[in-house]
């Protein structure tokens, strides 16, 4: 029995929610719940929302603490549409405001509760704020919101939860929350009002004001992209595409009838370039509304540190990654000699998966930075080689993913499938870099690339072994190629 009340929630209750939803990074770590803070009720005529930051203290030699969003809607009764979202349920004492049972839901969830959202961001003036209780919510110019609209939970994988307003707008609620600006609201603002092209709109956020007048920014609302696609999804199906009719003559013909990436049905090589163009315009635009600057040698050399530091926390985590140590250390090396390179405002976790293919293009999302980056690091001014390692990277798990699937299902397929998905990965990551780029790259900007792409695998190591040990294989083979280059 729950010794939990609506003012005083159960440590043990909240651990046991949070430990297995999709967006809590701690999984598998010694850990206790600490502070749990109450920000306060969503205004609003509907069911009662109260938004929790909720404290998670490390234990484990890496130690720390990080904050999560938990926004709670209280029923009386249990509703069974939203039992796979209860977080607990227990009797308030006979002196609580409240007496009674109460029944506690992740309120994301819940269509109810997550109208209330929407209702808070129309009911500010487009270009204008608006203080409600322990919020506030600003709105930017030029959408006239959909209060109408239906709101259902995005079903994917996510490190934060959004919810789309029928096809009108799609709300984030960010789940691990650092006091001050959050970096994707700031960067779809700037981006938004220098009128790009390739971000969704930025409509509204929502955000709470500390005792210090400190803003805690907490959700945001944004254009939904209708007829968007994620790349992930294309790259996926590209790959299978090739597999599928792979497997089919590496069973039935000689090699001299193979099927090449470039003649299956659905070649990803036009997007690859099209989504090349489009990272370098955002890039482009960063630049131009960000500060830039140029990193000197010491620059370099501490940037070499930083990349070793983060290959030996690695390590740690993922012994696996021991033997590749000093190749990869020596690619470390060779970027403490640079004489410098320029830094500008970047993505800072660019993926297949960040990226939405729409009837106008391609558009670039979530630009949060590395979600297990403290703040400071994820806005500082970056290589833009960083993210243009983040995709090289992701061409060469979208076959591998796929090659994994295929290979029970087809046995006696296994060099050919390897060596188509090793050339799907080599020709969309050569359409990519060759559009975004322009022309060839110089010396150091290849060497910052392979050393970023280094940097990206060996992180991968460790969040696939913490989120999907299955797919750490993935990752490894990567590092394991570039330590023995
Ligand atoms: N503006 C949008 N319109 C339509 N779908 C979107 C939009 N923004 C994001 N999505 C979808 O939601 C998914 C998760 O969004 P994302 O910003 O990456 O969340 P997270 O920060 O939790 O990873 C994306 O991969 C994409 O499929
Ligand atoms: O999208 P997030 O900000 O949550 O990023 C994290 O999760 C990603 C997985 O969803 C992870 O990306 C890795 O897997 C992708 C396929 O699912 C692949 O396309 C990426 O190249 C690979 O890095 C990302 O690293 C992590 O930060």
């Amino acid at each position: 029995m729950s010794t939990a009340t609506i003012d005083h929630l159960d440590p043990d209750v909240l651990r046991a929610y949070i430990e297995r939803t999709r967006w809590f990074a701690g999984k598998g770590r010694d850990l206790h719940i600490g502070e749990v803070t109450r920000l306060g009720v969503l205004p609003g005529d509907g069911p009662v929302v109260v938004v929790h930051l909720v404290e998670v203290v490390y234990d484990d030699a890496a130690g720390g603490r990080e904050l999560y969003q938990v926004p709670l809607v209280f029923y009386r009764d249990p509703e069974p549409r939203l039992e796979h979202a209860l977080v607990g349920s227990w009797e308030e004492p006979a002196d609580a405001p409240l007496p009674g049972a109460v029944h506690a839901y992740d309120a994301l969830h819940d269509r109810e509760a997550t109208a209330q959202w929407l209702r808070a961001f129309a009911a500010t003036p487009a270009g204008g704020s608006r203080t409600a209780d322990a919020f506030v919510v600003h709105r930017v110019p030029g959408h006239e919101l959909d209060v109408d609209a239906v709101p259902s939970l995005y079903p994917g994988e996510q490190s934060n939860s959004s919810v789309f307003f029928g096809e009108d707008a799609v709300m984030k609620v960010f789940r691990k929350v650092t006091p001050g600006v959050n970096p994707d609201i700031e960067v779809h603002d700037v981006l938004t009002r220098a009128g790009s092209e390739n971000v969704a709109a930025l409509y509204a956020w929502l955000e709470h004001l500390d005792a210090d007048g400190s803003p805690w920014q907490l959700a945001m609302l944004q254009q939904f992209l209708r007829t968007a696609t994620d790349g992930w999804t294309l790259a996926l199906g590209s790959v299978r595409d090739l597999l599928a009719e792979t497997v089919t003559h590496a069973l039935e013909a000689d090699a001299a009838d193979q099927v090449h990436a470039r003649d299956a049905g659905g070649d990803f090589a036009g997007e690859a370039a099209r989504l090349g163009e489009s990272v370098r315009a955002v890039h482009d635009l960063l630049a131009e509304q960000f500060p830039t600057e140029r990193a000197d040698a010491q620059d370099a050399a501490a940037l070499a540190a930083v990349l070793h530091r983060r290959l030996e926390a690695a390590v740690d985590a993922v012994p696996e990654l021991a033997e590749h140590r000093d190749g990869v250390a020596a690619l470390y090396d060779r970027v403490a000699a640079l004489e410098g390179f320029e830094r500008q405002r970047v993505h800072g976790d660019l993926h297949l998966g960040q990226t939405l293919r729409t009837s106008k293009g391609w558009k670039i999302v979530d630009f949060e930075g590395e979600p297990a980056a403290p703040l400071a690091e994820r806005v500082r001014p970056d290589s833009r080689w960083r993210d243009v390692a983040g995709m090289l990277r992701s061409f060469d798990y979208a076959p591998r993913v796929v090659e994994r699937d295929f290979a029970l299902d087809h046995p006696g397929t296994d060099e050919a499938r390897d060596q188509r998905a090793a050339e799907w990965a080599h020709r969309n990551r050569n359409h990519f870099l060759t559009a975004y780029a322009g022309g060839e790259l110089s010396a150091d900007e290849r060497l910052l690339l392979d050393a970023y792409t280094a940097d990206k695998a060996v992180y991968e190591t460790v969040y696939e072994t913490r989120n999907r040990p299955t797919w750490a294989a993935i990752p490894l083979r990567a590092v394991a190629e570039i330590g023995a280059a």
